[in-house]
C-alpha cells in the first residue's frame, strides 16, 4: 500500500501543496520550522484522523483560515482516493466519492506508524501509550478485537457510572459480570499480540542497539492470583469511594525490559529513542506478516539524538520493512547518506516543497 499523491490545503504552514512522494523511501530535508514535521503530520492525519502533536485539530488549520483539506491517492488492493475537510468543529471524510462516518474504515485502509519526538513516550510515558500501541496492532490483525474493545469500554463506562451514582449492589453486579467477561476477552487478545511482538522486538533491539536481551512483559491490570470477576465483586466499597473501576485491562501495562530490568531505568536517552523505534517497528513487522502488506512509516528527524552508528542501524531496521517510508532531517547530506540510493529527496522551505534529487 502506498500514498502516491497528497494534496494539502491550509494545513499548518502549507497553503497549497500537490505532492507525489516516492514509492519506497521519501526523504524530506529542511531548516527548523520549515514544515517537515507538518508534512508527516498531514500523512498521519490521513491514516488516524488525528495529529501526533496535538489533540486539538483546530490548531492544525493554517492561521487565519477556517479549515484544512487533505486528499490522498492510495494504491492498495486497488486505487483509492481518501479525503478529509476539517473545520474547527466538524470533519467530513470521503472515500472514493462517498461520505465516511467511521474512522475504522480509514485506519484499516491506510495503516500508518509514526516515530516522532512523542514516540519516546513509548518508553518513558505512562502505560496508556503502550496500551494504545498494542490495541492499534490488534485492530489490524485480529478481526474481532474492535467489537471486544468496544463492548469492554461500554461496560466499563456503565460500571463507573454505577459506582459514582451509588447504584444498588444487584445493578452493580450485572456490570461486574460484563466488565469481567469482556475484560478477559481483551486480555486474551492482548497477550496474543505481546507474544507476536516479543520475538520481533528482541531481534530489533539486538540489531538496533546491539545490547542486552530485550523482552516485553504484559501485566493484565489485575492480580493474577485472583480472577477479574472476583476482584470486581469483592471491592465495591473501595471502588465506590474512588468512583471508578480499579481492575481490568484499562489498567494494563506493557513493560519493556533489557536484561530483565525495566528499560527506562537502564538505557540512555538516545537508546530510549532507539528502543521506542524498535517497538514500533516490531509492530510494523507483525502487521506485515499477519496482513501480507506494509505500513506507511513516518520518521521525524531521524538523525537527531542519534550518533552515526545508531542512526545507520535505525535506517537499516527501517530498510527491513516492505512499506513506504517518509523520513525528515535537517541536513540533506546526512539524510541521504542513511537511505537507499533509490530514495526520492525533497527539500521544504517556508511551506514550499521542491524535488531535490
Ligand atoms: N496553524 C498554523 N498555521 C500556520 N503556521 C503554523 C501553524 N502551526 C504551525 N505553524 C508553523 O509551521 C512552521 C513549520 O513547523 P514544523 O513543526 O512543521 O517545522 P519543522 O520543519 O518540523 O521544524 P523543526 O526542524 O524545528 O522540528 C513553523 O514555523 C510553525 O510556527
Amino acid at each position: 500500500m502506498t500514498l502516491s499523491r497528497l494534496r494539502v490545503r491550509d494545513f499548518r504552514c502549507f497553503e497549497q501543496l500537490d505532492w507525489e512522494p516516492g514509492p519506497r523511501w521519501t526523504l524530506i530535508s529542511g531548516e527548523n520550522a520549515s514544515g517537515k514535521t507538518s508534512l508527516l503530520e498531514a500523512i498521519f492525519f490521513m491514516g488516524r484522523g488525528r495529529s501526533f502533536r496535538t489533540a486539538r485539530a483546530e490548531r492544525i488549520i493554517r492561521m487565519g483560515q477556517t479549515g484544512f483539506e487533505l486528499v490522498g491517492d492510495i494504491q492498495a488492493d486497488r486505487a483509492h482516493r481518501l479525503g478529509v475537510r476539517r473545520e474547527k468543529r466538524k470533519a467530513r471524510w470521503r472515500l472514493d466519492g462517498a461520505d465516511l462516518n467511521r474512522m475504522t474504515e480509514i485506519v484499516s485502509l491506510f495503516p500508518v506508524l509514526s516515530i516522532d519526538t512523542s514516540a519516546q513516550s513509548m518508553v518513558e510515558g505512562g502505560p496508556e501509550y503502550r496500551r494504545r500501541f498494542l490495541d492499534w496492532g490488534l485492530f489490524h490483525v485480529e478481526p474481532s478485537f474492535l467489537s471486544a474493545w468496544r463492548r469492554y469500554r461500554q461496560a466499563l463506562s456503565q460500571r463507573n457510572g454505577a459506582l459514582r451514582t451509588g447504584a444498588k449492589e444487584a445493578f452493580l453486579k450485572t456490570w461486574d459480570e460484563a466488565v469481567a467477561s469482556h475484560g478477559e476477552a481483551l486480555d486474551h487478545f492482548r497477550r496474543a499480540q505481546v507474544q507476536r511482538l516479543n520475538g520481533c522486538f528482541s531481534e530489533m533491539v539486538q540489531l538496533g542497539l546491539g545490547v542486552g536481551q530485550a523482552s516485553l512483559e504484559y501485566q493484565a491490570g489485575w492480580r493474577q492470583d485472583a480472577s477479574l470477576s472476583d476482584l470486581l465483586s469483592e471491592n465495591h466499597e473501595n471502588e465506590r469511594k474512588m468512583g471508578h473501576t480499579l481492575y481490568g485491562p484499562h489498567r494494563a501495562e506493557l513493560v519493556l525490559r533489557v536484561d530483565g530490568v525495566p528499560a527506562r531505568e537502564r538505557v540512555s536517552r538516545g537508546q530510549q529513542k532507539m528502543l521506542a523505534a524498535c517497538l514500533l517497528l516490531a509492530g510494523a513487522q507483525v502487521f506485515e506478516s499477519e496482513r501480507g502488506r506494509g505500513v506507511v512509516a513516518l520518521v521525524d528527524d531521524l538523525p537527531s539524538e542519534l550518533d552515526n552508528f545508531h542512526a545507520e542501524r535505525l535506517a537499516r531496521l527501517l530498510g527491513r520493512l516492505r512499506g513506504q517510508c517518509f523520513i525528515t532531517g535537517i541536513e540533506r547530506g546526512r539524510l541521504s547518506g542513511l537511505a537507499p540510493s533509490d530514495s526520492r529527496l525533497f527539500h521544504v522551505e517556508q511551506g514550499q516543497l521542491h524535488p531535490a534529487d
